[in-house]
């Protein structure tokens, strides 16, 4: 029998990932026990004697696995170990895992299938294996996990089941476990391969994730094992564990983020519309700002109402990256993770989080992306004074923070105002006291909030504004030197006069906003000064009370009333004077948001749009990657000082060319993942089941509130939690490595690359520096490689320097540092799918080979088993529905070396 590879669709079909395949969990199989969030079950694979058709054929065998599930009788194909080359004994390094949700049983059967590879014909685009079938066999779980020694030997057979083609060996493998077992004998011949089970370690402690599972099963959904091993330099296994899970991340994180996008753009269009009455010149410009301002309003409610109706998967495949429903949710965004076992070693986790580029795929690319589309609309902006007032980008982001202190500070001040006047009535001297303090430090954080000369300024733009005004002279902002700059560049309000439709009638009484402003620390001197005389009353009375008791019950019982009522006008006159300043301060920010509107319609909503869109999918993968990294460091204190104390770095390695639509992609993703410093993160314990992560903020600062059960947040420093806010460090280091970034090397433009790189170099020595200041010197594991730090620093700052081609140093530099500062680790390419795919296998065999002492001549055959049969190339069919890598042999010969997939793994598939 030959079988081609086939179709991709049938092959799609019949490889069904064990997230995908019906749940079949009927209780009358007998299950199997495990712990806790571990695979149900693993085991290896290894062949002998195997009989070829020829005598003096050399095999080149692989062995296919498939499932049948007790209940059906249906055979579904699971797995493939990878081709091992020349050898009728042959060794496979790739092993078979069913991960902790898989409908297994001691009554499921498992059926072996050995094929052997005859010949690769070449086509153009891809390479053809052909596959014979040399024998198979069929055993029961429980047969296996029940066996003594656990290891079944069972008999190949050829399909008629009459003659014996070799023999088939499985062992059971229980990762992270001792076992007793003799040591073997490994050669790189693969003729003579032997396995030798060797544990000398156990899961340490935070690995297993036994108290993390109902958080994290909250967030990580359909996860892909896949289980090898691989020899160490000195002849022994190592064990490694492949895998790979998707996020309900993807379209929690959006739709949290849309809904306050929403709720801003509402109260800024109602701000607009409380600006008041406007000369005709100005209303007519509210009226069409508003009018763009709903529309766009209506465009994100629908967005969020269509992402309302989405069900089932929780990745936006890389087919869907134009949707325009789906234009917040990240591409591909996945959890891949290797755990290491390996002799004498603590086992290791290695976290890399997928996600294609955050980019604005629909809206497109055409005129490049937002770094570049950002400064050209600000260039652009700044000469349009004509028709409205120009106000720097800064000024704009400070009108923004006045008006959300504003609306924050505003009802809190009111309540404790309330809860004054509450513990007046009480007669309460403490609470009192309590309540004041709390209503002193808001209001002085209200006063301050204005202290600002833009303001002022922009008062007095709104007075000008308004129908008929007069300047009586010209009105110079007070204090502009304190102010610095930035107002040099910002147009005087005076300016305005060019505005010749502005009708003059009354005088602009400059003092007017100190008075209104001045009053509101007036009168909290008032309350404060009644409190005062009000509990010293109380005190000198309950020492007369000590000389005359029955005096001072009645005089107490009186005052209890005197409290309230003395207090009573001084909290309203206070509220008042608030009110007045915040009804000004309100619309004199609104007026300042106007005009940076109505300086850039439409664009300059489109690229709020834009921005947005791109944050969105930068900050699902965020979470998503902050949320991993606590909960697989809640035992390391080093870690959660650094946390808290420094802030947590993110680093980004992008894939992306710097020619044609890429280029664009890579200025999108640019100004997202900086966008990123906006963002800080709180943890909290959750009060719930719900464990999913709760969005506050506004577009200039978002926090996270990241929720912990009872047990797992017992675990956190007390800075933590308290409720410290948790800095975010995102930096981005890109390597075009294409055929397309050929073009651009040879007749394009590198620089976006080159500026990017340095521009995110400083920022990665900014945060090692603010480590190396703040965290004691022993405080991390790898710490004692400081100076191993600074020299991957200087090598990183060199190899930017150099501007060489292609140069992925750059990526294997920038991801040590990051591992080695403890940080989060991003890998992007257009869609996370194939370049991403072969960056992320590199990266787990180089680890492998650097920090666990992989056997170098098996460095590629790790490699290659990995991008066979390892969990990308299920995410390149979970995207696709095929599983071939989406290259050609033209653009594999641009690839560096080690970024080429083996041969049949690749192929034209329609993405
Ligand atoms: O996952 P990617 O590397 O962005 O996938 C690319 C692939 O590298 C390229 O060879 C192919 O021609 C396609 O452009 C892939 O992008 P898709 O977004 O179409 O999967």
């Amino acid at each position: 029998m030959e079988i081609k590879e086939e179709r991709a669709s049938d092959e799609a079909r019949q490889f069904l990932p064990s997230s995908q395949v019906d749940s079949l969990g009927e209780p009358q199989f007998t299950s199997i026990q495990r712990i806790a969030n571990e695979p149900k079950l693993e085991f290896s694979l290894a062949c002998k004697g195997l009989v070829a058709a020829t005598r003096d054929r050399k095999l080149n065998t692989f062995i296919q696995v498939s499932v049948v599930h007790p209940a059906e009788h249906i055979l579904t194909r699971y797995s493939s170990t990878e081709i091992v080359e020349g050898t009728r004994d042959p060794l496979f390094l790739t092993g078979v895992t069913f991960p902790p949700e898989y409908p297994i049983y001691e009554e499921t059967k498992i059926k072996l299938t050995v094929y052997d590879v005859k010949d690769k014909s070449q086509g153009t685009v891809s390479i053809l294996l052909h596959f014979f079938f040399l024998g198979c066999t069929t055993f029961r779980v429980g047969d296996l996990v029940k066996s003594k020694e656990q290891q079944l030997t069972l008999t190949l057979r050829t399909s008629d089941g009459g003659k014996t083609v070799g023999t088939i060996e499985v062992n059971l493998v229980k990762m992270g476990e001792f076992e007793d077992g003799e040591m073997g004998h490994i050669t790189t011949d693969a003729q003579d391969q032997k396995c030798a089970l060797v544990r000398e370690c156990t899961t340490p402690e935070g690995l297993s994730g036994k108290d993390n599972l109902p958080s994290l099963n909250a967030v990580l959904k359909n996860p892909i094992c896949k289980l090898y091993r691989f020899p160490t330099s000195d002849n022994k296994w190592m064990r490694i564990r492949e895998q790979m899970a998707e996020t309900t991340l993807s379209f929690h994180v959006p739709k949290e983020l849309i809904n306050l996008h929403i709720k801003e753009d509402m109260r800024r269009n109602q701000e607009l519309k409380d600006l008041g009455e406007l000369a005709p010149h100005w209303d007519n410009m509210r009226k069409s700002v508003i009018a763009h301002c709903d529309q766009m309003l209506s465009m994100y409610q629908d967005t969020l109402a269509e992402l309302g109706k989405h069900t089932g998967s929780s990745f936006k495949s890389s087919c869907s990256k134009g949707e325009k429903t789906l234009e917040f949710i990240p591409i591909n965004l996945h959890l891949q993770r290797m755990h290491v076992h390996s002799p004498r070693l603590k086992d290791a986790l290695y976290d890399v989080i997928t996600v294609g580029a955050p980019a604005a795929h629909f809206q497109g690319f055409k005129n490049g992306g937002l770094r570049k589309l950002l400064s050209k609309f600000e260039a652009e902006r700044r000469n349009t004074g004509y028709q409205c007032i120009y106000y720097s980008p800064e000024n704009t982001a400070k009108a923004k923070e006045v008006l959300s202190n504003i609306n924050h500070l505003q009802p809190l001040i009111s309540s404790h105002a309330d809860l004054l006047l509450n513990s007046a009535s009480q007669h309460s001297p403490d609470s009192l006291k309590n309540s004041l303090k709390m209503l002193s430090e808001k209001t002085e954080l209200f006063v301050h909030a204005f202290k600002d000369q833009l303001v002022r300024s922009a008062l007095l733009a709104l007075y000008t504004a308004r129908p008929g005004c007069v300047i009586k002279k010209p009105a110079v902002p007070r204090n502009s030197a304190e102010e610095g700059d930035d107002l040099k560049h910002q147009d005087h309000p005076s300016q305005i006069k060019r505005q010749d439709s502005i009708p003059h009638h009354s005088e602009y009484d400059e003092e007017e906003w100190d008075r209104v402003w001045a009053n509101v620390g007036k009168s909290l001197n008032c309350v404060i000064a009644m409190v005062d005389r009000l509990l010293e009353k109380d005190s000198s009375k309950i020492k007369e009370g000590e000389n005359d008791p029955s005096a001072a019950d009645c005089k107490v019982l009186h005052a209890g009333g005197d409290w309230y009522e003395q207090l009573y006008p001084l909290v309203i006159t206070l509220k008042d004077c608030m009110g007045e300043v915040v009804t000004r301060a309100k619309q004199s920010m609104a007026f300042v948001l106007l005009q940076e509107l109505a300086c850039g319609l439409p664009q300059c909503l489109m690229l709020t749009l834009r921005r947005d869109i791109v944050f969105s999918q930068a900050l699902a993968g965020l979470v998503c990657g902050f949320i991993i990294k606590l909960h697989t460091s809640l035992h390391d204190q080093g870690f959660l000082q650094q946390l808290h104390t420094v802030g947590l770095l993110v680093q980004y390695e992008g894939l992306l060319s710097t020619y044609s639509e890429e280029a664009g992609m890579l200025e999108d993703m640019a100004v997202g993942i900086s966008d990123l410093q906006k963002v800080m993160f709180k943890v909290i314990e959750a009060k719930s089941e719900d464990f999913l992560p709760i969005i506050t903020g506004r577009r200039e600062h978002y926090v996270i509130e990241v929720q912990l059960p009872a047990k797992m947040f017992e675990l956190l420093p007390q800075e933590i939690k308290e409720g410290k806010l948790l800095r975010m460090y995102p930096v981005l280091f890109n390597v075009g490595i294409n055929e397309q970034q050929t073009l651009a090397e040879r007749f394009g433009d590198t620089t976006l690359q080159e500026n990017i790189n340095q521009e995110n170099l400083e920022l990665l020595k900014e945060y090692y520096n603010l480590f190396t200041e703040k965290m004691p010197p022993d405080c991390l594991p790898h710490f004692q490689e400081q100076n191993d730090l600074k020299g991957l620093l200087e090598n990183l700052h060199q190899n930017i320097q150099a501007k060489r081609r292609k140069n992925v140093e750059i990526m294997w530099l920038a991801a040590t540092i990051c591992r080695k500062l403890n940080g989060v680790r991003f890998t992007c390419c257009k869609s996370a799918k194939d370049r991403t795919s072969m960056s992320v296998t590199l990266e787990q065999c180089s680890i492998l080979r650097d920090e666990h002492q992989l056997h170098k001549d098996f460095f590629i055959r790790a490699l290659d088993c990995m991008r066979r049969e390892g969990c990308r190339i299920e995410n390149v069919l979970k995207n696709v529905k095929c599983r071939k890598y989406a290259f050609n042999m033209i653009q594999l010969m641009a690839f560096p070396k080690y970024y080429r997939p083996p041969e049949g793994t690749y192929g034209k598939a329609d993405t």
